[in-house]
């Protein structure tokens, strides 16, 4: 099992809230739009992953106090954990984004996500994550690897949960 994050970082504009999105640029969901993130390394928590992969793919700079947990997502293929992903936002971070080799990143209004140019799955839980809501969801895809290539076939969201347990709180 992979165990993965995805960081949302949020900006209030007088026009609205906007968030950091990158085009992926290689790896799982190439060419889709997404959060920066990617697979937590050895001995890593998820909170430090989701630091240095924001920091890598797109120059921001976030205290790990700073990120809020948002969602804990499962990817099912075939009946088996694939992935597990850390879902956190932050309103705070320092730097301005620049592009990487891994990502393209770019401000979209929260209203105006290209759902049509993500993971299909987004459209399920990234709207209550920008919402400021909390969710766990498990995803089902089959048909083999890679991830992105499978079919995506059914899902189950639970909004509201709480992540603030003592042995969650550093997650
Ligand atoms: N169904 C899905 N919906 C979604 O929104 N993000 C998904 C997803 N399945 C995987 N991801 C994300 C989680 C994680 O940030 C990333 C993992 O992709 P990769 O394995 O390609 O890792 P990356 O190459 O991005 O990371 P590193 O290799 O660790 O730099 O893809």
């Amino acid at each position: 099992m992979i165990e993965a994050t995805l960081c949302f970082p949020l900006r209030d504009l007088e026009s609205g809230t906007e968030v950091l999105l990158i085009e992926k640029r290689r790896g799982l969901g190439e060419g889709w739009y997404n959060g920066p993130g990617g697979k937590l390394e050895t001995g890593e928590t998820p909170r430090e992953c989701a630091v240095r992969e924001t920091r890598e793919e797109v120059g921001l700079e976030v205290d790990p106090r700073d990120l809020e947990k948002a969602a804990e997502l499962t990817f099912l293929l075939d009946g088996a954990i694939h992935t597990f992903c850390h879902v956190y936002r932050t309103t705070q971070f320092a730097g301005e984004p620049r592009e990487s080799p891994e990502a393209r990143p770019e401000w979209v209004d929260v209203d105006d996500v290209p759902y049509e140019q993500m993971w299909e799955d987004d459209q399920l839980w990234l709207p209550h994550v920008l919402a400021g809501e909390t969710v766990a969801g498990e995803f089902q895809f089959e048909g083999g690897k890679p991830l992105d290539e499978a079919a995506f076939v059914d899902h189950d969201i639970e909004r509201g949960v709480s992540f603030d347990g003592a042995a969650r709180a550093n997650e």
